[in-house]
């Protein structure tokens, strides 16, 4: 039940969630209903569909959403008729497992103020789109030319104008105003374009958008909770227009990729993670929830600078910290439910670790800094040796960078190579060497350790060079996680030249600037035999008369899918065995044809194909562990996922 306010912009939805489904676009399994709310006399009216393809305003329903007096009204000029054929734009691909309308538990509308307001409503905003009878129905006659456009022609138009920037950063700028202005056509470039448009709304270009956050700042895209709302959550939380949120990423800016400590103006990071969020993986943007926790910074440079826009003051830490966070999580599971997906990133390490562990056995959280690095890199392995042959367990590996990137890498690469070859999991870690800035990690620094690196001390003698661990330790694969760019120099990248026919080199800081060597320098370095991948993109190589395509290790491979494979299963907890699974997913989607290019990942334009993929396998895993609550469990599990998957082709008021 929807109470409006007529004379002011007002864009509610009453979700319908699905009961099979329990998610997603509302918009394939309602009757959806676009009201345009022309000067209600006297404040509050009330509008809802009544589950039967017609729209109900003022009155003709009861609180629960039972149409009691629907009989009387549906005949009266205040019910609007529905095409509900119409409704769900696009292909329907629900097949047997589509969810009749008398299932939804609240039917819904959506209405605005005016045809004015719904020109400014981003959600329903279709432009120069709405068609000669919309826009006779909505007001809208006067406030748009003449012309009637399609939304590929929409599309073409403004990858057109989107190109004429030189600069990455106007790029995303340009990207946001879209998003903030017509969302169906922003997802919908994204989803068509998306090689070309991942680096522009995600890393490297969002990574110099949050450092400039403050300068380019227009509109908030998600919510700011800092140290002024301690004690106060809960109410900040019911701030949020949306109340059906199923994915959350979080942020407290101290961590942001490999550029540090960037305060309050992370937040670029969650809204970019949530895009993605909903276009590879299809999880409707009104589901999404990004949010930035702001206990202060010490980046002295925003301390400074007049247009910082995050708490001036250095960052709370111990109880003070924890006490914001613990009341953050607690608040989030009482009202959004426990099968809210948390998604921890850009926290630095000593408080990554510890969250995950806090929070992994309450709540369904996950850390992609952590844990969906280590499942996309875990990937690309277990691809490249599908082409080189050998085993996990046949490989010596050396990590540069022993935070939360390498040390999640090495957990699930030891924890993969224990399932495959049936030895604990201690005696597999033994393979994996890890070096941090005070050289390799060995027993005898045991005592300064910090705890989550502790598990990757061996017995050796110290080095403290990197080049000198890789002609000792003689790794087959080079792993970057420092966030320190350019320390895979021409001596390291040789020495593993030296040792391997192809050696396997993943430089996976990010961004561009901290990537530990180009792909370039990687394959010049290494005669052009090196498997390279790296974090943020880099363009194909020219070497010797050959292209060389370097692979990219990007997170967007899996977060999407795991996510929504979480969603659609309801699970209620993260197991490693999922993380896992979506690995082996990913990397089955890895062809001989993109090996023989050099790639290790598939291209992204599959992207959504893969991501029901994961989806699918995570859900299966999560039914296996008893995990998941959406009962019973869909028969096809990949159709079903694709069957959940937001589309944003614009959808028809009538
Ligand atoms: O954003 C990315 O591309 C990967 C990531 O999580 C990070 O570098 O922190
Ligand atoms: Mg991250």
């Amino acid at each position: 039940m929807i109470s409006l306010n007529g004379s002011s912009f007002l864009q509610q939805q009453q979700p319908s969630i699905c009961k099979s489904c329990g998610t997603f676009d509302e918009a394939r399994r309602s009757p959806v209903a676009f009201v345009t709310l022309r000067s209600k006399p006297n404040g509050r009216c009330r509008v809802a569909s009544d589950g039967n393809g017609r729209v109900l305003v003022d009155g003709a329903l009861n609180e629960d959403g039972s149409s009691s007096s629907s009989s009387s009204s549906s005949s009266s000029s205040s019910v609007l008729e529905l095409d509900s054929k119409s409704s769900g734009g696009g292909p329907d691909v629900y097949g047997e497992d589509r969810a009749s309308e008398d299932q939804l538990v609240t039917p819904w509308a959506v209405s605005v103020a005016s045809g004015y307001s719904l020109l400014r409503d981003p959600h329903h905003n279709k432009a120069l789109a709405f068609s000669e009878k919309e826009r006779d129905a909505h007001y809208l006659r006067g406030l748009l030319p003449p012309v009637v456009v399609s939304q590929d022609l929409q599309v073409k138009k403004i990858m057109h104008s989107l190109r004429q920037y030189q600069v990455p950063l106007q790029k995303y700028m340009a990207m946001t105003d879209l998003q903030e202005t017509n969302e169906r056509l922003f997802y919908k470039l994204l989803i068509d374009h998306v090689e070309e448009l991942l680096p522009v709304v995600y890393t490297p270009t969002v990574g110099e958008a949050c450092q400039k956050y403050g300068s380019i700042f227009r509109r908030p895209q998600g919510l700011f909770i800092s140290l002024k709302e301690k004690g106060k959550i809960l109410e900040v939380l019911k701030n949020w227009p949306q109340r059906n949120i199923q994915v959350i990423v979080v942020t407290d800016g101290e961590r942001i990729l490999g550029l540090g400590d960037l305060g309050c103006q992370g937040m670029g990071i969650p809204v970019g993670k949530l895009s993605l969020y909903t276009a590879l993986g299809g999880v409707r943007p009104s589901a999404c929830l990004p949010v930035t926790i702001d206990v202060g910074t010490n980046n002295e440079n925003l301390l400074k600078d007049e247009f910082y826009i995050g708490l001036r003051q250095r960052r709370a830490t111990g109880e003070e910290y924890d006490e914001l966070l613990h009341e953050f999580m607690t608040a989030v599971k009482q009202i959004f439910g426990e099968k809210v997906l948390i998604q921890f990133e850009d926290f630095a390490n000593h408080n990554a670790f510890e969250l995950l562990e806090k929070y992994g056995t309450t709540h369904l959280v996950f850390n992609d800094d952590i844990q969906g690095t280590a499942s996309v890199v875990l990937a690309g392995l277990i691809a490249a040796l599908k082409f080189v042959g050998g085993t996990l367990a046949d490989q010596r590996f050396l990590f540069l960078g022993a935070g939360e990137a390498g040390t999640g890498i090495a957990e699930l690469m030891a924890l993969e190579m224990s399932k495959q070859t049936n030895v604990p999991v201690e005696e597999a870690r033994k393979k994996i060497w890890l070096v941090d800035s005070k050289g390799l990690i060995v027993n005898s620094r045991w005592e300064s350790l910090q705890q989550f690196k502790k598990p990757w001390a061996h017995e050796h003698e110290p080095i403290n060079e990197l080049v000198d661990a890789v002609k000792v330790i003689k790794p087959t694969v080079l792993i970057g996680t420092s966030g320190v760019g350019r320390t895979f120099t021409e001596d390291v990248v040789e020495a593993m030249a030296a040792l391997n026919d192809k050696p396997i080199i993943l430089a996976l800081s990010n961004p561009t600037s901290q990537s530990e060597c180009t792909a370039e320098e990687a394959f010049k370095w290494s005669q052009g035999r090196a498997i390279f991948a790296s974090g943020s993109p880099f363009d194909p190589v020219q070497y010797k008369g050959k292209t060389l395509v370097p692979g990219q290790a990007n997170n967007a491979y899996i977060f999407p899918g795991l996510g929504l494979g979480l969603i659609m299963s309801g699970a209620i907890r993260v197991h490693n065995d999922m993380l896992l699974a979506a690995s082996e997913a990913l990397a089955a989607q890895v062809t001989q044809e993109n090996f023989d290019k050099g790639l290790i990942f598939p291209p992204f334009t599959d992207i959504r194909k893969i991501s029901a993929q994961i989806a699918a396998d995570v859900a299966a895993k999560a039914y296996e562990l008893g995990l998941a609550t959406r009962l019973p469990q869909p028969k096809d599990l990949v159709k079903y996922a694709e069957s959940c998957m937001y589309s944003p082709t614009y959808r028809s008021y009538r």
